[in-house]
């Protein structure tokens, strides 16, 4: 059925495709196409010799093919159409909108806002009133810097729309460094990969860029998985149709009308101030209505029974608009063609004729009917309806809204307005809307942004390491008085006693490391500095006492193998010192040239943690390793130097010469700083991550060690010096087990013993 109102001389007639059905329903358009029509025939003004009309309205179901299957039955009939109105939702009018032009005729969208029509080279024939989603993201990251949010999930449906609008937005987060998890999923698609993510939670602001459908299932499951009061903000295109969210209109039965009123309330977002009709609704449009006479008359006509089973649509001025520019554009043309006027049009094919005789091969007309279109400049219902060269509204204002629900009905209130400039955009609150009004609570809710921290160990495990450390020094301290007071009695004498100072230097060393495995600073740059100076500490202490351990250990060795060559074995303190020092050294050198790695990594023990005020923390630890290789070459070299000593201490362990060989405490060392450097080997390379069990088991092998090595260097001197000041019993305990009695004779060390004790020339591996 043609549907024209009022009859002038001849017909024109303009495609009308729409989506009556599929993913966005704008059937509601019809009535306002129709009361545009009507206006419009009836002026004198415009279109003077012409009826307006449409053919018939076709279903474009919000699909590609549907569309395009349309078209083609459309352009097929004997009636010639001079424009096309359509063809409802992007998904649908861009394919239509990229083949148009081959029909030379102008096309014009009023529900179509995706981004990807702005390319004029592709869509040449292309108009459109509804304003572009360009802005979108840029007023969204607006909003999150008003209101202090750093992060926002966002739930794309994946259509042309809001892929565009996907980019827009992550394109606005980059320049403003906001952060953006995205999720695409299919329409129809399972939503289970957007609300499984393992940081679900952890997104309180959430943008569902989708269609009123997609965003009920959305919600729906929100709902039934708590994620949604005052905690939740919800972010939805603000475009949808009044009742989109009740169950009949969607269609949709998993959730009931009071869930999603529960749901909507809070909800909020952004739209482009050209979607709707006049806010000031005093002013008379071209088309002779005030946006409130165009919102009456169309709730009337939505109840008359033709029209009764019609969506409303959110953007219906757009339409109503859409049908008035073609109308314009037509009036431009037929007065162009009257004058003859084919400006720019002239080298095209096809003659200059009244738009009653267009038929589709006719370039020039097409062309004209192209040009006149871009003219067009009216103010519309919904603002000033002139087409950019890319044949869009130029339009920078966007409008922040809200849902507020009371009872059982839902309101939609304009809370503020972005002003997108090239420069910059601004965000101003209109009147009487303030945080107060809008957040429960008066200000905005937390984002969910984890708040980074670095963590230090446990403070008790910092007071107790330290402190027992402290008490380590001590000893460090009176060991070092014994070694100075007592140098002249025999047993330190025959102990080469200057190399105590070596293992006092050592476990001083060490003691005061612990403090550094056991304490965090808060900075991350003073934490590299202690990471740095404690591995560094740890290597120097533990090879400068295990050093004097193990140099000592080959002294008794040595002599005990050679015990019966002729020549005489000697000694040299300098040889021992030059056995320490190469080993301390060896692991500087390992330590220093393997570069060592400061990462900030999260920490295992406390990966997530909410705090009082519900804010996530993730907390961090500065790990500050060495390569894994120099680390292996370190331990492994530690871990060489305790099996020779293992293997000497085990061949020794019948040599028993009270004070001299000490080969019993030297044992016992050996022995037992086997087992601590396996615990700090593990602890290296398992508990890295774990501060407080690394701090607690490092510095306790460190306790144990340093105390070791002291402790069974003094105590037994202590004892001795105190029980036997003079050292008489000294020489009188000399056993020497089976392994090393075939070489050696007791009287022989004993007497060599006796003669160093008594300063003359001696060779039995004393210091001289
Ligand atoms: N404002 C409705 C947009 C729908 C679409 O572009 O598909």
């Amino acid at each position: 059925t043609s549907v024209s109102v009022f009859k002038k001389n001849s017909s024109l007639q303009f495609g009308y495709i729409t989506s009556l059905t599929g993913s966005f329903i704008a059937s509601g358009s019809i009535p306002v196409v129709d009361l545009a029509l009507k206006l419009i025939n009836e002026r004198n003004d415009l279109l003077e010799n012409y009826t307006l009309g449409y053919t018939d309205f076709l279903d474009s179901k919000c699909s590609y093919t549907s569309s395009l299957d349309q078209f083609f039955k459309l352009v097929n009939r004997n009636a010639t159409i001079l424009a096309l109105l359509g063809c409802g939702c992007s998904t649908a009018t861009i394919p239509v909108a990229e083949i148009s032009h081959y029909w030379n005729i102008p096309q014009v969208a009023f529900a179509s806002s995706s981004l990807a029509l702005f390319d004029r080279h592709r869509y040449r024939n292309f108009f459109r009133t509804i304003i572009a989603q360009r802005f979108i993201g840029t007023a969204l990251a607006q909003l999150m810097v008003e209101f202090g949010w750093k992060q926002m999930g966002v739930i794309t449906q994946d259509e042309a729309l809001f892929q565009n609008t996907l980019v827009s937005i992550s394109t606005a987060f980059k320049t403003r460094g906001l952060v953006l998890n995205g999720y695409v999923i299919k329409t129809g698609g399972s939503l289970d990969p957007f609300f499984a993510r393992n940081d679900a939670m952890n997104f309180r602001i959430n943008k569902i860029n989708a269609y009123p459908s997609f965003s009920y299932q959305v919600l729906c499951k929100a709902y039934y998985r708590g994620m949604y009061g005052s905690k939740y903000v919800w972010i939805l295109p603000m475009w949808y149709a009044p009742d989109w969210w009740k169950t009949v209109s969607s269609g949709n039965c998993s959730c009931t009308d009071d869930i999603m009123l529960q749901m909507l309330n809070g909800i909020m977002g952004v739209v482009p101030e050209g979607f709707f009709p006049l806010e000031n609704e005093s002013i008379v449009t071209y088309s002779g209505l005030t946006s409130r006479i165009f919102a009456d008359q169309y709730h009337f006509l939505l109840q008359e029974p033709k029209y009764e089973n019609l969506t409303e649509l959110g953007i219906a001025g757009l339409a109503f608009d859409a049908v008035w520019a073609i109308a314009v554009g037509l009036d431009i043309a037929s007065k162009k063609i009257l004058f003859g006027n084919e400006t720019g049009c002239e080298k095209l094919s096809g003659e200059i004729a009244p738009l009653e005789y267009f038929n589709y091969t006719n370039k020039k007309l097409g062309c004209i009917l192209k040009q006149s279109f871009s003219e067009v400049n009216f103010l519309g219902i919904t603002g000033d309806i002139a087409f950019t060269l890319n044949g869009s509204r130029l339009d920078n204002v966007i409008l922040c809204r809200q849902y507020r629900s009371s009872g059982t009905t839902v309101n939609i209130m304009t809370f503020g307005r972005v002003t997108v400039e090239s420069q910059r955009s601004i965000f101003k609150f209109l009147k009487g809307e303030s945080n107060t009004s809008l957040w429960i609570g008066g200000s905005p809710p937390y984002d969910g942004y984890p708040v980074d921290r670095l963590h230090s160990n446990h403070i008790v495990l910092v007071v107790i390491y330290s402190l027992t450390a402290g008490c380590g020094i001590v000893f460090a301290v009176l060991c070092l008085t014994f070694n100075i007071v007592y140098s002249n009695k025999k047993v330190l004498m025959a102990n080469n006693a200057k190399l105590n100072y070596l293992i006092i230097l050592g476990s001083a060393v060490l003691y005061i490391s612990v403090f550094f495995f056991s304490y965090t600073p808060y900075n991350p740059k003073t934490q590299e500095v202690f990471c740095n100076s404690r591995s560094r500490l740890f290597s120097l202490g533990y090879n400068l006492c295990f050093g004097v351990i193990l140099s000592r250990t080959w002294r008794i060795y040595y002599i005990f193998s050679n015990i019966k060559a002729k020549k005489k074995v000697g000694i040299k303190n300098w040889m021992l010192l030059l056995i320490i020092i190469g080993i301390v050294l060896i692991d500087l050198i390992i330590i220093f040239t393997g570069r060592i790695k400061h990462a900030i990594v999260r920490d295992q023990e406390h990966p997530l943690v909410v705090d009082d005020n519900g804010r996530i923390v993730h907390y961090f630890v500065v790990i500050c390793n060495s390569s894994i290789i120099s680390e292996l070459f370190s331990f492994g070299y530690k871990g060489i130097l305790q099996l020779c000593a293992i293997f000497m201490a085990f061949h020794m362990r019948n040599v028993n010469v009270k004070a001299l060989n000490e080969s019993k405490e030297i044992a016992a060392i050996i022995y037992i700083n086997s087992i601590v450097l396996v615990m700090l080997g593990v602890t290296e390379f398992v508990l890295d991550r774990s501060h407080n069990a690394y701090a607690a088991l490092f510095g306790l092998g460190l306790l144990i060690d340093a105390t070791l090595f002291l402790g069974f260097t003094f105590i037994p001197k202590i004892f001795n010096v105190y029980f036997n000041p003079h050292g008489g019993k000294l020489f009188t305990n000399t056993k020497i087990g089976k392994s090393m009695q075939s070489k050696v004779a007791p009287e022989r060390i004993q007497d060599e013993d006796h003669c160093k004790i008594k300063n003359t020339s001696c060779s039995i591996g004393t210091l001289q």
